[in-house]
C-alpha cells in the first residue's frame, strides 16, 4: 500500500517520445519454464538477433538480479512472489525509458505472471512459455542443481519439492527438447513482426 502522503510526480517527458528517438516500440518479452529449459539461452540469443536489428534492448536474468537487486531473497512461496514483484517494477522501468526488455525467470506462479502482464498496456508484453519437459530439464542439469534437490541437498527446488504452474495460453510456446535455438528465436521473431512490435525492414533498411 503506498502512503497516501506521496503523490506522483508526472515528468513533461513520456514513454513515447523516449521510444520515437530511439524509433522502436518498448515492450516486455517475459521468459516463463523449469531450471535448464532454456530460458536464458533464448534470452541471450534473442537478445543479440534484436541487437543486430539495431534495437536498443536489455535482458534482466534470474540467477544474476539474484546476485544483486534481489540477493536477499530465499525460494520460498513468498520470497519468489516478492522477486517477480520486484522484477516486474524493474522491467516497467526499463520498458518506459524505451527499450525492449527481455526477462529470464522461473516465475512458476500463474498468479504472478498475471499481475506483470497487468503492468502493462496492449502490445507490450509478451509471455514466452519455454515448455521444455522436466526429465530433459533434468538430464541436461547445466548446474548440477536438479542432483543436488534429488539428494535433499537444495530444498524447494522447483519442479522436485516446489510447483510450477504452466501457463494455459502464453502468447508463444517452444519447447528446446525438440526444436533448436534458432528455430525457437524464428518463432519468436516472427510473432513479434507479425504484431509489428518490430519491423520486419528494419534490419534491411539498414543496409
Ligand atoms: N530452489 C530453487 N528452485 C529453483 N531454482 C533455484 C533454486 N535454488 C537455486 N536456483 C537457481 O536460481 C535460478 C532461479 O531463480 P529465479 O529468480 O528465476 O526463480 S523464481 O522465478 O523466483 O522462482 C535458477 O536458474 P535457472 O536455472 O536459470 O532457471 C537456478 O539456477
Ligand atoms: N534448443 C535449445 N535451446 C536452448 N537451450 C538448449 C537447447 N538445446 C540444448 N540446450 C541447453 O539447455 C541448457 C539450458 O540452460 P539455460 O538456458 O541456462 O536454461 P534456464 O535459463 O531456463 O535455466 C543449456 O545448457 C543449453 O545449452
Amino acid at each position: 500500500m503506498v502512503d497516501a502522503n506521496i503523490v506522483w510526480q508526472d515528468f513533461k517527458l513520456q514513454r513515447q517520445d523516449r521510444a520515437q528517438i530511439k524509433g522502436q516500440k518498448p515492450c516486455l518479452i517475459w521468459f516463463t519454464g523449469l531450471s535448464g529449459s532454456g530460458k536464458s539461452t533464448l534470452s541471450n540469443a534473442l537478445d543479440i538477433e534484436l541487437h543486430k536489428r539495431h534495437y536498443h534492448t536489455y535482458v534482466l536474468d534470474g540467477d544474476n538480479i539474484r546476485h544483486g537487486l534481489n540477493k536477499d531473497l530465499s525460494f520460498s512461496d513468498s520470497d519468489r512472489i516478492e522477486n517477480i514483484r520486484r522484477v516486474a517494477e524493474a522491467s516497467k522501468l526499463l520498458v518506459d525509458a524505451g527499450i525492449i526488455v527481455m526477462t529470464a525467470f522461473i516465475s512458476p506462479f500463474k498468479a504472478d505472471r498475471e499481475m506483470v502482464k497487468a503492468l502493462f498496456g496492449e502490445g507490450e508484453f509478451t509471455e514466452v512459455f519455454v515448455n521444455t519437459p522436466l526429465h530433459i530439464c533434468e538430464q541436461r542439469d547445466p548446474k548440477g542443481l536438479y542432483q543436488k534437490a534429488r539428494r535433499g541437498d537444495i530444498k524447494n527446488f522447483t519442479g522436485i519439492d516446489s510447483p510450477y504452474e504452466p501457463p494455459e495460453s502464453p502468447d508463444i510456446m517452444v519447447d528446446t527438447s525438440n526444436e533448436t535455438t534458432e528455430e525457437s528465436i524464428a518463432k519468436i521473431i516472427s510473432y513479434l513482426e507479425e504484431r509489428k512490435i518490430i519491423n520486419p525492414l528494419r534490419n534491411l533498411e539498414d543496409e
